[in-house]
């Protein structure tokens, strides 16, 4: 099977060289890698940051390893050419609209997690992302003058129907095969796009009487995730809330370091990425955790690979790599992006 590999910018290679040792080690000569440059460092090379042969393999591949795009570099240029275009046209021209995020806290980092240990303990949520719409990819969309003489920018939210029943699908599904509850998460007091998101989530729990759905505002699920997040379980909710959650979910359970992510479309297919971005800050110096991109290489082989028991092998390693110590800085460690990565090997 093919596995394009897209290491991106910042930390995005020294996270996916890692992830590529550990699914080389588990599946030996089974998967074929072919790597592609995008965002920044495809912008570098080939003057755009999504170019058509990265897209192509990306296209022929059984799945895609993604590290993450972003370059301060690139900060200047008109928004096309941005490399974070890279991914929002990745998940666009794939059909990516569902994004799953499980946050689940390791027993060995409930002291590096932002909450109390008895709060930390008790969470293991899926926040389930609309991927593909929302205010990220509503028209028109920019930046004019008005009648007064003053810059306006202006974004559009929107969701039909159809988007928001096929991510509410998948919500109702993770839930079903978990422990039956599901939290919509929404803006239904303020937005017009919530009151619909909220009216078709109701409409599809009807296929779902088995499932416990509840409805909830973003503010105060903000609020919840850090004041008893063990209420979750599955958490459905559109794209620009989910980014925004899940970056907080992250904390709870240790570090931005520590959250893996699938995107599919309807078939399987799927993208792994962690869910924290190129971070400049400490790229090159061997600081990055790796361990997100690493358990969505597990999420690779558990959804689009079809090869469970290799998924759960990964996570076990993982877990006993946190076990013997192993530990980077975010975590509150020493440890190399490579050492992290070798930790994971040695416990395979
Ligand atoms: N999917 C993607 O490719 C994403 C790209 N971005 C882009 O990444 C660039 C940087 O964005 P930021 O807002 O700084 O978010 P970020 O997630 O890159 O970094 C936020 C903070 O978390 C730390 N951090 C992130 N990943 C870490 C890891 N694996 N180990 C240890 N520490 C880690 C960083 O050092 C930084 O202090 C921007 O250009 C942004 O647009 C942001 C999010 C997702
Ligand atoms: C470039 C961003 C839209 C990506 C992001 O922050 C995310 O998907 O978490
Ligand atoms: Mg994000």
């Amino acid at each position: 099977m093919l596995v394009a590999v897209l290491p991106g910018d910042g930390i995005g290679p020294e996270v996916t060289a890692e992830a590529v040792r550990v699914l080389k080690a588990i599946c030996g000569d089974t998967l074929i890698f072919e790597e592609a440059p995008v965002g920044g460092a495809a912008y570098k090379v080939a003057g755009h940051p999504l170019p058509p042969e990265t897209l192509d393999v990306a296209k022929r591949a059984d799945a895609i390893l993604f590290g993450a795009v972003g370059d301060p570099d690139c900060d200047r240029l008109e928004r096309a050419l941005r490399p974070e275009q890279a991914i929002l046209g990745l998940r666009k021209e794939l059909g990516l609209f569902a994004n799953l995020r499980p946050a689940k806290l390791f027993p060995e980092l409930v002291d590096a997690s932002a909450l109390r240990p008895e709060v930390a303990r008790a969470i293991d949520l899926v926040i389930v992302r609309e991927l593909t719409g929302d205010v990220y990819f509503g028209t028109p969309r920019g930046i004019r003058i008005t009648e007064a003489g003053l810059r306006e920018g202006y974004d559009t939210m929107r969701y039909d129907e159809a988007e928001v029943a096929r991510i509410a699908k998948v919500g109702f599904e993770t839930a079903r095969a978990r422990r039956g509850k599901l939290c919509s998460i929404d803006k239904a007091n303020v937005l017009e796009t919530s009151q619909l998101w909220r009216d078709v989530v109701i409409e599809t729990a009807a296929a779902y009487p088995d499932v416990e759905l509840s409805h909830m505002y973003v503010d105060n699920a903000a609020m919840q995730l850090v004041r008893n997040p063990g209420q979750f379980d599955v958490i459905v909710t559109g794209n620009l809330f989910g980014d925004i959650l899940s970056d907080q979910a992250s904390m709870c359970v240790g570090s931005i370091g520590m959250l893996p992510s699938a995107s599919l479309d309807s078939a399987g297919k799927g993208l792994y990425e962690p869910i924290h971005g190129s971070a400049p800050d400490i790229a090159g110096q061997g600081k990055a955790n790796p361990l997100a991109t690493i358990l969505s290489a597990a999420m690779m082989l558990r959804y689009s690979l079809r090869r469970p028991a290799e998924a759960d092998r990964i996570e076990a390693a993982v877990a006993k790599a946190l076990a013997a110590g192993a530990r980077s800085p975010d975590l509150g460690g020493a440890m190399t992006t490579r050492g992290m990565g070798e930790a994971v090997l040695t416990e395979l």
